[in-house]
C-alpha cells in the first residue's frame, strides 16, 4: 500500500482537548501456583493522552500489550489481570470518570459515551438472532426513546452509513464479512459516543473491504467529533486512518507522535524497523527482518526492553530504562539514541 498517498489525503486535527488521560499505568496478569507468583507485565508504566476528535493509533507486534492496554483503559479487565498502579481518567464533555476510582460510573458510560468495534463481528452479533436484536439489546436502554422513535433513529443511522434498513431483519450469516463489520460500526456508533475503541476491526477483511470499513470509521468519527483509539499491528492501516500514533514494545511505549512525522522521520529504531518492513510498490529488494523475538513479559530484559534486538544499542541501553521524552518531530520517544537510525 502506498502510505505516502494515504497520508497526504488526511486533514489535520486542530482540537487539542484531552478526553482520556492515562498516568503511569501498570496492569499485570498475576498468577500464583503452589506459592510461586508469576507476573506478566503486559502494561508497564504507560502515560498518554487522547484528544477529542482525533484517531489515536496503537501499533506494535503480537504480544506487545496492545489489547491489554485497551482493556485496561476501558475498565474491562478480569482476573488474573490487575491494575497495580496508575490511573485512567476520562473527561466526557465535563463529565469526569476515574475508571479505577469509580467503576460503577464507567459501567454506566458504556455505549452512550464509550463503545467498541472489535475484530470479527460475531462477538457482538448473536448468530441465531436477527441483527435488530443486537440494536435492541445494546443500544435501546441507553437512548431513552420510545420503540418507534428508536427504530426510526436506528434506520436513519444505518442510512447515513450506507446500509439498508433491511439488514435489521437479517441473520448475521446472511451478510458478508464486510457488511457485518459495517453493521457492528453502526451498532457501536448509534448512541453517538464520544469515545470509540477499535480493536483490529479490519484484520480479517480483504484489502478493498478494509478500505471501505476504514473510510466508514473515519467518516463517522468526523461527523460525531468523537475520539477513536485504533489498535492494529498493520502499519499501513495506521497510515491510512490515524492522526497520532503510539508504538508499543513489550508493555511500554517506544514512541508516540503525529502519524505523518512518525512515518517521515521515526525516532526510535523499533519504529524505523516497523516502517522499513512495509512493502513498497516497485521495490523488489528483500526486507531484512529484525533479529530475535519479542521478550517474555514475565521476565523482560533490563534497561530498554528493545536493547537485545536493537541494531544501535549501547551499553547504557541494557542498564537504564529510557524515559519518554519530547522528540525532535513533535512527539515523544524513549531511546538514548533517538533519531540516530534512518529508514532503509
Ligand atoms: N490471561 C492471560 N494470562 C497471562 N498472560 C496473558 C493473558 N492474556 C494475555 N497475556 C500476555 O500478555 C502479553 C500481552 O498480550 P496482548 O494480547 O495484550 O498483546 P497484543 O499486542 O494485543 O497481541 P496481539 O496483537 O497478538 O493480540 C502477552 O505476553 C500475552 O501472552
Amino acid at each position: 500500500m502506498m502510505t505516502e498517498t494515504l497520508l497526504a489525503d488526511r486533514p489535520a486535527t486542530t482540537t487539542p482537548v484531552d478526553v482520556l488521560t492515562i498516568k503511569d499505568l501498570k496492569a499485570y496478569y498475576i498468577n500464583e501456583h503452589f506459592g510461586v507468583r508469576r507476573e506478566v507485565r503486559a502494561v508497564d508504566g504507560i502515560d498518554l493522552t487522547v484528544r477529542r476528535n482525533e484517531v489515536y493509533g496503537i501499533a506494535g507486534e503480537s504480544s506487545s500489550g496492545k489489547t491489554s492496554l485497551i482493556k485496561t483503559l476501558a475498565g474491562a479487565i478480569r482476573p488474573p489481570m490487575r491494575v497495580v498502579e496508575g490511573s485512567v481518567k476520562f473527561d466526557f464533555g465535563g463529565k469526569h470518570i476515574d475508571v479505577y476510582g469509580e467503576p460503577a460510573k464507567m459501567q454506566a458510560a458504556r455505549w452512550q459515551h464509550l463503545s467498541y468495534i472489535m475484530q470479527g463481528s460475531m462477538s457482538v452479533l448473536n448468530p441465531v438472532r436477527r441483527i435488530k436484536h443486537a440494536f435492541n439489546n445494546f443500544a435501546y436502554r441507553h437512548m431513552g426513546l420510545d420503540p418507534s422513535a428508536f427504530r426510526h433513529r436506528v434506520e436513519s443511522h444505518l442510512d447515513r452509513l450506507g446500509l439498508d434498513a433491511s439488514v435489521l431483519e437479517a441473520f448475521p450469516h446472511q451478510l458478508s464479512g464486510g457488511m457485518r463489520q459495517r453493521v457492528t460500526i453502526a451498532l457501536a456508533t448509534v448512541c453517538e459516543p464520544e469515545f470509540i475503541i477499535a480493536d483490529e476491526p479490519t484484520t480479517a477483511l480483504d484489502v478493498l473491504v478494509q478500505q471501505d470499513v476504514l473510510g466508514l470509521i473515519k467518516e463517522v468519527q468526523g461527523r460525531l467529533g468523537s475520539s477513536v483509539v485504533f489498535v492494529t499491528h498493520d502499519m499501513s492501516v495506521h497510515a491510512a486512518i490515524t492522526d497520532r500514533l503510539a508504538i508499543m514494545y513489550a508493555g511500554r511505549l517506544a514512541e508516540e507522535g503525529p502519524t505523518q512525522a512518525l512515518f517521515d522521520k521515526p525516532q526510535h529504531p523499533y519504529t524505523a524497523h516497523l516502517i522499513a518492513s512495509l512493502p513498497r510498490i516497485g521495490d523488489v529488494s528483500t526486507r531484512k527482518s529484525l533479529a530475535g523475538k519479542p521478550p517474555s513479559l514475565a521476565n523482560p530484559p533490563s534497561g530498554c526492553r528493545f536493547h537485545p534486538r536493537c541494531p544501535i544499542a549501547i551499553e547504557r541501553c541494557s542498564k537504564e530504562v529510557p524515559q519518554m521524552l519530547p522528540s525532535a518531530t513533535g512527539g515523544r520517544v524513549a531511546c538514548f539514541r533517538a533519531g540516530e537510525i534512518s529508514v532503509q
